[in-house]
């Protein structure tokens, strides 16, 4: 194997390198260095990752996530949606509603608009936020942790820790312009905390149903959107007291808008957007 096809998709800006794993054969060996060699903007295609549509024994697709570092993460939202395009797009599936196997456990996908035999719009069930500090994992914690204050390079910040499948750590400021994105996000990243490192959101409410929200994402960096990331600040938004339950919040990212929605039934709600943006072939 010394090239495959690809498809450059992106959920919001949140771009990555998709490889169709019912048809391409990489090994598995080379993935993380495959995922970084895609990703370099310079002597690759340009990429937040490299993200595999995969056979399931489980599911009609199994959804694979790689960072730009290598690293392979166990959930991504904006990956589900557009991996829920190809699949409906290119006949893996014919049905509207189908679950995707991902890393961090299934997830329910809907196609909810399609223009011109393209589909536009994907609401996923993203399923139970889970809230146990052993869940992200995170440790020094025995409880939830909702809005505590953490020290991080001699900064306090008040910190909810939540897991989408992926761990989160949300911190609600009141100006989103002045977030300290870029200096404290690689140290929240990186802190012994977390063993497994963490995506580090913050979040400027707007109204119960509104909100501003960056992201420092584990193993990326600063992306344009994160899906399982909005999903984590509404959880979090909600815990605190800043939006309810069962009610459709707008999240303004980078790069556009998701509505998540953490209904009643304990299940969370993505829906947003997907793109295409080119394919091609790539020569390791
Ligand atoms: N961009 C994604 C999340 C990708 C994985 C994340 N960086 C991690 O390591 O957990 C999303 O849209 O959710």
């Amino acid at each position: 194997m010394n090239s495959f096809h690809f498809t450059k998709m992106h959920g919001l800006g949140n771009n990555y390198i998709y490889v169709n794993m019912f048809e391409e054969d990489l090994p598995e060996e080379q993935l993380s260095e495959i995922a970084r060699k895609v990703s370099d903007l310079y002597t690759g295609i340009g990429s937040d990752g490299m993200i595999l549509i995969c056979p399931s024994e489980t599911a009609p697709v199994k959804m694979r996530v790689f960072n730009n570092d290598g690293s392979e993460a166990k959930n991504c939202g904006n990956g589900l949606r557009c991996v829920a395009k190809y699949v409906y797009e290119n006949r893996i599936v014919n049905e509207p509603v189908f679950d995707i196997e991902t890393l961090g456990g299934h997830v329910r996908a809907e196609i909810t608009r399609v223009d011109q035999d393209m589909v536009k719009q994907v609401k996923v069930n993203m399923g139970q936020p889970r809230l146990q500090p052993v869940e992200l994992p995170l440790i020094g914690f025995e409880k939830e942790v909702i809005n505590e204050p953490v020290l991080f390079d001699g900064t306090e910040l008040f910190m909810t820790a939540v897991s989408m499948g992926n761990p989160h750590a949300v911190f609600f400021v009141d100006d989103i312009e002045k977030a300290p994105l870029t200096t404290l996000g690689p140290v929240i990243e990186k802190d012994p905390m977390f063993p497994e490192w963490v995506n580090a959101e913050f979040v400027e409410i707007i109204t119960e149903v509104e909100m501003h929200f960056r992201v420092w994402e584990r193993g990326s960096g600063i992306t344009q959107a994160c899906g399982t990331g909005a999903c984590a600040a509404a959880v979090a938004a909600v815990l605190n007291g800043q939006a309810k339950r069962d009610t459709d919040i707008t999240v303004h990212l980078a790069g556009g808008d998701l509505i998540i929605n953490w209904s009643d039934s304990g299940d969370v709600y993505m829906t947003g957007p997907a793109e295409t943006i080119c394919t091609g072939q790539f020569f390791l």
